[in-house]
Parts: C-alpha cells; sequence; structure tokens
C-alpha cells in the first residue's frame, strides 16, 4: 500500500501537503523532517540558519525523497523570501526560536525579539494567506504552580489542582521583571495571545504546541564539540558534556526543581497527529509532554550517571555531583519553573496520543547516542585545550 493512501483519525484519506518549516535545522525540525521524510509522502520547505542537523536528509541526492526537501537559508528577521515561501506551502509550522534558558537572562532582548517581534510576519503572512499555521510555543508559559506560593509543608500542595498544568484552566505566573528568565516565557505567550486573536477575529487556522522538555540525540550542542566552550545549553546536553568529560553534574540551587521529560520520538508522533488531522487540532493548545517521567534534577543526574556508566562502560565518579548557585551558573535575573506536570486531557480527547517511553529507555538511546557520537571528540577537545 503507497503512503498516499493513508487515512486520518476519521478515516478520510491524507492528501500529500506542502509545508513550510521554519526553525527545521533544529533539534525538533530535524527529527520531524526525518520522521515526515520516511513516512510520508508530504514535501518540506526546511527554512533555517543551520543545516547540519538535517546534512544527513539532504545529501547524497541519492536519498529515496529527494525531490520532497528543499533546504532555504533564511534568517527570518528580514528576508522578503519567508512570505512567498508560506504561500507556496498548505501548512506552516514555526519552530524558530531562542530557547536556551542561559540566554533568557543575558539576552532578553534578542530572546524577547527572536520569540514575539521575528514570529509576527509568519502569523501575519499565514492569517492574511488564509494558511494552517503550528506554532511551536512552551510549557514555559504556565510558569510557576500555583502551589508553589503555599508554605513548604502545606497540605494542598499534594493536591493536583495546586500544580497540574491545564491549557484551559491554569493561569501563567512569572516573576517579577527583574527577573529577566521570564522573557522568554512572557514573549511566547504574547505570541500566544496574538495567534489565538488571529483566529478569533481573522479566522487563521491554528494549534498551538506546548512542549514539556522534549529530549533526545541532535539536541543542543556539545561545549567546545560542536559549540562553543563557554556555551551553556539546555540540561541534557550539560549534563552528557560533564559525563563525557568525566566532571560531575552541576546541579543549580541542588537540583531541586521538578520535570517531566518526553522522548524526542513519542512527541513526534503527536505533532504528526496534528499535521494530519487538522479538524481536530485547529484551534486547540495541546500540552505535550509525559506525566509519568518525573523527576528532580538531582535525580535526572543521578540516572543519567548511572545509565551513561551502562552504555560507555566506565565507571562513575565517587561524587557524581556538585552544588552550584544559579547565579554563578547563570548569572543575575535567573529564576525557575518549580514543577511541570502536563494534564493530558485534551490532546487525548482530540488525537488519542499518549507518551510511550520510560525515562529510563529514552535516556538509554539518548546517552548511546552521546557516547558514539562526541566521546572520541571530547577525548580529543580534552588532549587539545587550546584549539577547542
Ligand atoms: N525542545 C524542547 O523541549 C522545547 C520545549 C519547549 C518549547 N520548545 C520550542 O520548540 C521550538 C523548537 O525548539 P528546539 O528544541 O528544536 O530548538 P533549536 O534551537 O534546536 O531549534 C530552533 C531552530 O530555529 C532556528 N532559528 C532561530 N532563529 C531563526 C531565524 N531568525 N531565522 C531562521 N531560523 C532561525 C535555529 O537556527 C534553530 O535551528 C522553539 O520554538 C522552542 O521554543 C522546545
Ligand atoms: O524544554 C522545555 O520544555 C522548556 O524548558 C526549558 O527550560 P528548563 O527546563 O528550565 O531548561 P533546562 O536547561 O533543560 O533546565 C532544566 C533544569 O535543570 C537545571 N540545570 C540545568 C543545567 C545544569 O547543568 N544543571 C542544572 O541543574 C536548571 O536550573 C533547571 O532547573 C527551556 O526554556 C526551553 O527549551 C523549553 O521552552
Amino acid at each position: 500500500m503507497s503512503s498516499s493512501t493513508k487515512v486520518d483519525l476519521d478515516g478520510n484519506p491524507i492528501k500529500a501537503m506542502t509545508i513550510c518549516m521554519i526553525g527545521a535545522g533544529g533539534f525538533i525540525g530535524s527529527h520531524l523532517c526525518e520522521k515526515l521524510l520516511s513516512t510520508t509522502s508530504h514535501t518540506i520547505l526546511a527554512v533555517d540558519v543551520y543545516n547540519d542537523k538535517i546534512k544527513h536528509l539532504l545529501e547524497p541526492e541519492s536519498l529515496p525523497w529527494n525531490g520532497r526537501i528543499q533546504f532555504h537559508r533564511i534568517n527570518i528577521k528580514h528576508d522578503s523570501r519567508l512570505e512567498g515561501l508560506i504561500k507556496m506551502a498548505d501548512l506552516t509550522i514555526n519552530l524558530a526560536a531562542i530557547c536556551t534558558p542561559a540566554d533568557y537572562n543575558t539576552r532578553p532582548l534578542d530572546t524577547i525579539y527572536s520569540n514575539f517581534i521575528d514570529a509576527l510576519p509568519v502569523v501575519k503572512y499565514c492569517s492574511e494567506n488564509n494558511k494552517r499555521l503550528i506554532h511551536f510555543s512552551t510549557c514555559e508559559i504556565y510558569g510557576k504552580t500555583i502551589g508553589s506560593f503555599l508554605p513548604k509543608d502545606h497540605p494542598l500542595r499534594q493536591d493536583p489542582e495546586f500544580f497540574i498544568l491545564k491549557e484551559d484552566v491554569s493561569p501563567c505566573i512569572f516573576g517579577p521583571i527583574e527577573k529577566q528568565r521570564w522573557s522568554y516565557a512572557c514573549a511566547k505567550q504574547l505570541i500566544e495571545r496574538l495567534i489565538y486573536a488571529e483566529g478569533a477575529e481573522n479566522g487563521l487556522e491554528f494549534t498551538i504546541v506546548r512542549p514539556f522538555n522534549w529530549i533526545g540525540p541532535r539536541m543542543d550542542f556539545i561545549p567546545g564539540v560542536d559549540g562553543p566552550s563557554e556555551g551553556v545549553p539546555r540540561v541534557l546536553a550539560c549534563f552528557s558534556n560533564n559525563l563525557l568529560r568525566g566532571e560531575p553534574l552541576k546541579l543549580v540551587d541542588g537540583g531541586e526543581s521538578q520535570r517531566t521529560f518526553i522522548y524526542i520520538k513519542d512527541a513526534i508522533e503527536a505533532v504528526m497527529l496534528m499535521i494530519e488531522n487538522p479538524a481536530r487540532a485547529n484551534g486547540q493548545i495541546f500540552n505535550v509532554g509525559n506525566p509519568n517521567n518525573e523527576v528532580t534534577v538531582k535525580q535526572l543526574a543521578e540516572m543519567m550517571t548511572e545509565v551513561y556508566s551502562k552504555v560507555s562502560g566506565e565507571p562513575s565518579l565517587e561524587s557524581p555531583t556538585i552544588d552550584v548557585s544559579s547565579k554563578e551558573f547563570y548569572g543575575e535575573g535567573y529564576d525557575d519553573s518549580d514543577k511541570r506536570i502536563p494534564d493530558m486531557t485534551i490532546i487525548n480527547k482530540q488525537l488519542g496520543w499518549n507518551p510511550k517511553t520510560s525515562l529510563w529507555d529514552l535516556l538509554e538511546s539518548t546517552l548511546t547516542y552521546q557516547h558514539t557520537t562526541y566521546a572520541e571528540a571530547v577525548k580529543q577537545a580534552i588532549a587539545k585545550p587550546t584549539s577547542s
């Protein structure tokens, strides 16, 4: 059976479409491109300033999907070709953003411009040309939980009403302006409100995705190997870097914050359902996460240490973690989300989707990838520190 005879959740045939994917060269974009090319007949207009993470999909020209992906090296801040690409496509997916916490308090202007101002033309072109938009927001939009404002031993802290994050119920609780950490969440919130308003007033067909800590291969960079030596990526890459270098994992403010981590491949399944079921996805805001994979950052560090030792065959350090203050690690203006458990009711009802992979299993495959990809390069970087 050819892939063009695939049907959607309501039994209707899925027609091949052209997708303009902005930010296609990033972590999520690379996995989405891979999935679309290998399992569908859709065509991708891939827009990004970088393409290292999708090079394997673009070259060589003998690849089976040759002709179904075109790379456009475009900075969406200033390029008149963007509107033409959106017009050519049936659907636009916007992934472009600055989305590493180390930037939110140190480069707040770039963060706000990237997450709000630069996304404005994308929304405008979709709205004016009656094109569907899937926009990537964030779970950071919820900010802190209501329960975090209660005393530590207050019984209501155990009540799910005080910490489960629901798309259509939970408030967005950010810290004061001087805590510039929230520049990202606030910019993402405003672009969500703008998209929602375009839907309400001008009929824009949109879906908003709120990812909850999607992790897996190709996330961010390893400092001094495929990114700047002084760069601070998200926690998966920070801890991977520490493990590869045989140094202790740094726990910011004791690593007490809690997160739910989801395997990128599970999350991509949810995005595929959104792409191919517009009638069920349009007008919706979806949490996409794995509520069963909750850990404190300290527990994540311990689990990653154990898994890495298993996949690399190298013994772990006697003291595998070290505490560091957030001011020392991120600088002035950092603040944190205390706990992030997604409510899954809406995505479950609309798309029948559920995550599958346990935290242990996703760390095992991800750290196997990290070890295979980087162990040798890290060894060389350590041997020649001045050339990194
Ligand atoms: N990974 C997660 O768990 C997660 C969680 C919450 C939200 N998100 C959101 O999902 C989206 C994608 O995240 P990711 O993890 O793949 O990040 P990423 O940094 O790997 O990918 C973003 C891509 O956008 C590109 N980009 C940025 N500005 C651009 C511009 N002006 N013009 C062209 N390209 C530009 C970057 O080069 C990069 O390749 C972001 O909007 C992010 O806020 C991700
Ligand atoms: O991934 C998401 O869902 C969203 O959350 C992330 O924010 P956060 O989870 O705080 O970012 P991480 O860098 O992954 O940090 C997670 C936790 O680990 C801690 N951390 C990070 C790095 C480190 O070396 N040590 C450490 O203890 C941080 O302080 C934080 O508490 C980013 O803002 C975005 O990528 C995204 O919008």
